[in-house]
């Protein structure tokens, strides 16, 4: 058994067993609290440049399979568990998780108290981290974390990017068409849309208004990704030139907090995120509230209370987090557009949230019968008591 080490930034050092890989990472320290859908974590590219601490202590139960990837490969920049499944046992399963970090190159380090450290991030918000199953000093691991990026200000989209445009089919008859910027984009949402009948083409996150409404489509996707969005210009540029075009408009998590930018909103980044798969979100428009899977360190500044008046119109707050009030939607009033941070395409799960796909294809509908400018029912109101 290989000794490892974990230092947070502010100097707390955790002593654990070498998992994955052998070698050192650094990156900001984030916990997710999902039971199930660690290959969905581990592949999901929001997650670049991140170091995952699961607090779910049994991971790699399920082994690994060749259909749950969200994307080409890992992107976490480091996986701490407490316990490793010694055995995996799952029907779907093609290896385990040991094995296939290990062939990612994925840096993990296991036995930790995943407990206390999660209570550390909790009290005092996400930093950077670093783990290793090489150095030994902590100082020394500690002087690797403290010349680490963080990732307030980090552009990360263009790393996880495609580099060529594809084309996901629809499944059955094709109804209609769509541009998708990826800024780090997975495989679930398209698969999500074809099953309503949507042809999406995905196309870089350098891709300009011009370039995503080159072939006329229907709507245009943003999806999640990693990094801080007030770094993405790019992305806000090309987000208001689709706006401009009044072009069908629907964004997911790191989509909403561009498509928030694009309209004038502040981005903030949260003390430590939300991330997990039992986030309680009201949706404002219906009333309901949805149990929703999120990944998200930043968020969208705006009012709960009115509708922020913009160059696009006005737009208003459709969803918000039960436990802390964050902005968790955007729904303009006089484009058609529409976003939130949550994940409706989650697998793992929870599917809560899976019908706003069904509502990016109603306003598609209506754009074609030359009613774009949904007029919304108004929002309910709604009190969370004291701040979480
Ligand atoms: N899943 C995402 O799209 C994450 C968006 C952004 N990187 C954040 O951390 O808030």
């Amino acid at each position: 058994m290989r000794e490892a080490l974990l230092v947070l930034e502010d100097g707390r050092t955790f002593r654990g067993e070498a998992y994955g890989a052998v070698g050192t990472t650094v990156g900001e320290a984030v916990f997710a609290t999902g039971m199930t859908g660690y290959q969905e974590t581990l592949t999901d590219p929001s997650y670049h440049r991140q170091v995952v601490v699961m607090t779910a202590p049994h991971i790699g139960n399920t082994g690994v399979n060749g259909e749950d990837d969200e994307s080409r490969r890992m992107w976490v920049a480091g996986f701490v568990v407490r316990d490793p499944a010694r055995r995996p046992a799952n029907w779907r399963a093609t290896g385990s998780l040991d094995d296939e970090l290990v062939a990612q190159g994925i840096v993990g380090i296991s036995g930790v108290d995943t407990r206390a450290l999660t209570r550390h991030l909790r009290d005092r918000g996400a930093m950077r981290v670093g783990i290793s199953s090489e150095i030994t000093d902590p100082d020394e691991l500690l002087a690797r974390v403290t010349a680490a990026d963080s990732m307030v200000g980090a552009d990360l989209a263009p790393q996880v990017s495609t580099g060529e445009p594809y084309v996901v089919p629809a499944v059955g008859e094709k109804r209609y068409t769509i541009a998708a910027l990826d800024l780090g984009i997975k495989t679930a949402t398209p698969r999500h849309l074809a099953a309503l009948g949507v042809e999406t083409h995905v196309l870089p996150s350098s891709a300009t208004a011009d370039e995503l409404l080159a072939h006329g489509p229907d709507g245009v996707f943003l999806s999640n990704g990693p990094g801080d969005p007030a770094a993405a210009d790019y992305a806000v540029e090309a987000v208001r030139g689709v706006l401009d075009a009044r072009r069908p408009l629907f964004g997911i998590c790191f989509g909403n907090q561009i498509l928030g930018r694009a309209l004038g909103l502040g981005t903030y980044k949260l003390r430590f995120g939300h991330r997990g798969l039992n986030q309680p979100v009201l949706d404002r428009v219906s009333g309901t509230v949805r149990v929703t899977s999120h990944n998200h360190g930043f968020a969208v500044d705006a009012p709960l209370d009115r509708p922020t008046d913009t160059p696009y119109g006005q737009v208003e707050v459709s969803h918000v987090g039960l436990n802390d009030d964050v902005v968790e939607g955007l729904r303009c009033l006089d484009v058609p557009a529409f976003s939130v941070q949550f994940h409706p395409e989650s697998a793992a799960g929870p599917h809560d949230a899976a019908p706003l796909f069904q509502r990016f294809v109603d306003l598609m509908e209506s754009a074609r019968g030359g009613d774009a400018a949904v007029t919304p029912p108004p929002v309910v109101e709604h009190s969370t008591g004291e701040k979480a």
